[in-house]
This record gives structure tokens, sequence and C-alpha cells, in this order.
């Protein structure tokens, strides 16, 4: 299955954002779309989710997929325990026999199984994070969209929750768009980068990563420079 964007434009009233995006989405590879704040991270998220019009350009691949996503903001249903947040969504997709069988599975996986029955307000931040990325890998899709998933996360959070989601991407082959401003996040978890950059913002360059995914700290720091440099907007 092939997943892209070509020829992507957008403005806003006069205001151009979006200057002719071209990204390919490898199957069961996380790519990374970084950019400073403001850059149209979310215009473009948007615009693949079909929740924003573009002006000119091309969808592939999403038109009859179904997503999953992973917001800033975990979006779990405050009166809903753990295991009911998470059925919640699947009831529609999948047999009520299977679904308890399949939190469970889940849940053990990633150690939260005495969570289970938890309601939200009596969770971390951090926690809540990790059941909404396992509620997002449950679900049937073979896309997951994620949105800044760990922008409000302190620094301990962040680590386990980006492991969750190392742990589940080995388990559950999944095509994931992770948008971020944060380059440590993306040299740790994008097998692919896209930088984007300038005014209006153009697609600066497109990093392999995956060869430097578990490379040593040295090299990780040589590559966080060099794209720092390209996430300048040269305004
Ligand atoms: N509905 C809208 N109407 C007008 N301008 C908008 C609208 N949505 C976004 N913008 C503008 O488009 C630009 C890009 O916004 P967007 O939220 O996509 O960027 P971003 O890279 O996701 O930023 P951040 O990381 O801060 O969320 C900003 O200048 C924003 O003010």
């Amino acid at each position: 299955m092939k997943y892209g964007v070509k020829n992507i434009n957008k403005s806003y009233k006069d205001l151009k954002i979006l200057d002719n995006i071209s990204i390919d989405f490898e199957e069961y590879k996380t790519t990374c779309i970084l950019g400073e704040s403001g850059v149209g991270k979310t215009t473009l998220l948007n615009i693949i989710a079909g929740i924003t019009d573009k002006d000119t350009g091309d969808i592939i691949g999403f038109g009859d997929e179904v997503s999953s996503f992973v917001f800033q903001e975990d979006r779990l249903i405050e009166w809903k325990n753990v295991k009911d947040n998470i059925s919640f969504v699947l009831q529609k997709k999948i047999k009520k026999i299977e679904i308890e069988n399949l939190i469970d599975k889940y849940l053990k996986l990633v150690n939260l199984e005495e969570y289970k029955y938890f309601y939200p307000k009596d969770l971390s931040g951090g926690m809540r994070q990790r059941i909404s990325i396992l509620r997002a890998f449950i679900y049937p899709s073979r896309i997951l969209i994620m949105d800044e998933p760990f922008k409000s996360l302190d620094i301990n959070n962040k680590q386990i929750v980006i492991e969750l989601f190392k742990k589940l991407k080995t388990v559950e082959k999944k095509t994931c768009i992770l948008v971020t401003h944060d380059v440590e996040e993306a040299i740790t978890l994008g097998d692919k980068i896209v930088i984007l950059s300038n005014k209006p913002t153009r697609v600066n360059v497109i990093i392999d990563n995956s060869s430097i995914l578990d490379e040593n700290d040295e090299n990780k720091s040589k590559l966080k420079k060099v794209i720092e440099g390209k996430m300048i907007r040269n305004i």
C-alpha cells in the first residue's frame, strides 16, 4: 500500500502556509514531520486526515483507510475506566467477546494490567498517555497519526511513553506519522525525518534515519546539529 501527499498547497486567506509539500509515508515505518511552531504541521495532518481542505495537491492512499489518532492531550473519557475507554473505540470493529481478551493481552504486554479498572482521574499524565497510545495501537487500523503526543509530558514520563510506543511498534504493524517540534524525539523514533521550514513552508530536507536509530549518542548529536540548522525558517 502506498501512502503519501503530493504537491500540497494551502493558504489561509492571503497567507500561504504550505508550499508544494510532497512526502511518501513508507508502509510500517515511522515518518516524523518535524518543524518549528507555526510551520503548519497540524494543518498538514488535518489535510491528511480529511479534517481540513487543501487548496491543491493529492492525498494518496488515505482515502479508504481507517486511521488511529493520538493527540497532545489524551482524550480519555473521564467517566469510563481504562478497560471501557479502550473497548469503547473497539466496539464497532471487533466482536465483544474478543475485545476483553485483546485488552487483557495488551495491558499485560506493557505491564499495565493492574490499571484495568482505574478511572482516568486516578492516573498520572504519563499513564493516561500510555493508555491512549495503547488504545490507538489496539484499534484495527493500518495508519497511526500522532500530533505531538509527548509534548505535555515531563522528561521521565516522556521516556516511559516513548518506550511503550517502541514496544507496541514491534508487535503491531502500523504505518506511523508522528508530528513533532522536538529534534531528539524525531531522531529517536523516526525511520524517516521530514523537516519543514521556511515561509511559506516547504519540505527542506528528508533524512533517512533508519540506520542511525540504534546508533551511539555521538552520531545522534551530530545529526541533531544538522537538523537544527535545517529547521531555521528564513523569513
Ligand atoms: N483555521 C485557521 N485560520 C487561519 N489561520 C490558521 C488556521 N489554522 C492555522 N492557521 C495558521 O497557520 C499557521 C500554521 O498553523 P499550524 O497549527 O498548522 O502549525 P503547527 O506547526 O502545527 O504549529 P504548533 O506546533 O504551534 O501547533 C499558523 O500561522 C496559524 O496561525
